[in-house]
Order: structure tokens, then C-alpha cells, then sequence
């Protein structure tokens, strides 16, 4: 379980997160939805511990996050995978050797088993026959793809999402959402998805937080989300008629 109690986050005087109060079960898929500026990269950079809170808590199951070392932290996020915004996959190593990469870093498996696990990953994300290529070589969703292999390389309990369909054409973008939800169902992960697209929120996640203005202002499903009168809400969801082509309500 995640669990976020009270925490702010300023930058010099700029509040970017307001008295943040979530939490988020183990197994499920969650959304953060919010504008541009609203504090969504602020809130899962805290998640992962790349920043720290002004104040409040941040429990990544038993250990509350906040205040560990860096060398603490490396151990919670052994725990944890990410998938970055634009796949920062390492340019001159080939797609083996990026995914493998965490496993050579941090354990002492033998090159033998860490192929496998290479193997086995990149066949998850429907990518067997890329292992020698270079990421240049590949389509942005085929990066987007090795990122998430390398990011399951160590069996995560967390999947940590950052704009996963951004920069990806539509079709591309149906089948990164699939990936997430057959994450959750075959690997039983938690995930944790920052975008600003409603229409993936909607397919993929169990619940929705919308945070506007740096103040979280709905943990829901997406069916409540739907039927909601706030017209913070409801502008997300026009743009998302907008873009399917329906009459905007
Ligand atoms: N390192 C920083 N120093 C100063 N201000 C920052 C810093 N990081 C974020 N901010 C500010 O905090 C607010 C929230 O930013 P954040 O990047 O979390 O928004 P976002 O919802 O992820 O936006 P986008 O969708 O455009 O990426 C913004 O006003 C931003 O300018």
C-alpha cells in the first residue's frame, strides 16, 4: 500500500502540492490526471523519492520514505520500476543490454539467467526479436516498450508511469494502455500512471485522482468521474468528446 498523509511540497515560495491525502491499495491501477502545472510530475517525483515533501509523510508500505538516506531509498526502489515520460533508454547500449542493465548493476545473478530474464521480459511487452537492436533503431512505442521490460526487469511490486502514451500516435497509445492493464493482471503490480490523456485514464485505471492547482479534488472511478458536476472534472471530459468527435455535453 502507498500511502501520502498531508504532504506539501513548495518550491521557494511556489506551492506546487497542497495537503495531499491519498492512498493507493496494493494491485490497483491508478490515474493522475491533472493540467499542465497542476503538480502531477511533482507528485510522483515525491512517490519515487527523487524529491523530498515539505512536509506530510510518504509510505511505500511499512516505510515512510521522506526521511531515508539515499542509500536507503535505493533499497525501497528495488522495489519499484519506472517508465519515464521519454523512455531514457541509453543510447549506445542495444536493447538487451539496457534492460539488463539494473541486473548487472544490483544483484549477482550470472549472465546466463540475466539473458533470460531478458528474453522473457521483452516477450512480455511483445518485443522478442529487438534484443541486439540499438534504441535508435526503434519507434518511439517500441522504446516505450523496452523501457517498460527494463522496468519489470526486477519484478516490481510498483509500476511508476510518467506520460506513458505522450508523444505516441493513438493506435500506438491503446496498445501501451493494454500493456499497463496486463501488467497489473499477470504481474499483480501496483501502478501508479501520471498522463494528461482522460481517454487512457479511463481504460486503464481503477481509480482516477484529478489534481488541480496543486490540491488533489477527486479520487474516483472513471464512471464517477463521468457523472461528476464539477466543472473541473467535466472540462477533462469535454476535451475527450472533443477529441472522439461526440457532441461535447
Ligand atoms: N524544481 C522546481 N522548481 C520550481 N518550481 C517547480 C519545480 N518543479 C515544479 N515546479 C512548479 O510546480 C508546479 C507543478 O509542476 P509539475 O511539473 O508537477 O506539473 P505537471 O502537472 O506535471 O505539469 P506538466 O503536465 O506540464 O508536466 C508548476 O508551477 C511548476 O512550475
Amino acid at each position: 500500500m502507498i500511502r501520502l498523509i498531508d504532504v506539501c511540497k513548495c518550491f521557494d515560495r511556489k506551492e506546487a502540492l497542497r495537503h495531499i491525502n491519498l492512498t493507493i491499495k496494493d494491485g490497483e491501477t491508478l490515474a493522475i490526471i491533472g493540467g499542465s502545472g497542476s503538480g502531477k510530475s511533482t507528485l510522483l517525483r515525491l512517490l519515487v523519492g527523487l524529491i523530498r515533501p515539505t512536509s506530510g509523510e510518504i509510505w511505500i508500505g511499512d516505510t515512510e520514505i521522506s526521511r531515508l538516506s539515499e542509500k536507503e531509498l535505493d533499497q525501497v526502489r528495488l522495489h519499484m520500476g519506472m517508465v519515464f515520460q521519454y523512455s531514457a533508454l541509453f543510447d549506445s547500449m542495444t536493447v538487451g543490454d539496457n534492460v539488463a542493465f539494473g541486473l548487472r548493476e544490483h544483484t549477482s545473478l550470472d549472465e546466463a539467467d540475466i539473458r533470460q530474464i531478458v528474453e522473457d521480459k521483452l516477450r512480455l511487452v511483445g518485443l522478442e526479436k529487438v534484443t541486439d537492436r540499438m534504441p535508435n533503431e526503434l519507434s518511439g512505442g517500441m522504446k516505450k516498450r523496452v523501457s517498460l521490460a527494463r522496468a519489470i526487469a526486477f519484478e516490481p511490486e510498483i509500476i511508476f508511469y510518467d506520460e506513458p502514451s505522450s508523444g505516441l500516435d493513438p493506435i500506438m497509445t491503446e496498445k501501451i494502455d493494454e500493456l499497463i492493464i496486463q501488467m497489473q493482471e499477470t504481474l499483480k503490480v501496483t501502478s501508479v500512471v501520471v498522463t494528461h490523456d482522460m481517454a487512457s485514464a479511463c481504460r486503464i485505471a481503477d481509480r482516477i485522482a484529478m489534481i488541480y492547482d496543486g490540491e488533489l479534488i477527486a479520487v474516483d472511478t472513471a464512471e464517477h468521474f463521468r457523472e461528476s458536476k464539477d466543472a473541473r472534472i467535466q472540462a477533462f471530459f469535454h476535451t475527450l468528446r472533443t477529441v472522439k468527435g461526440e457532441e461535447p455535453a
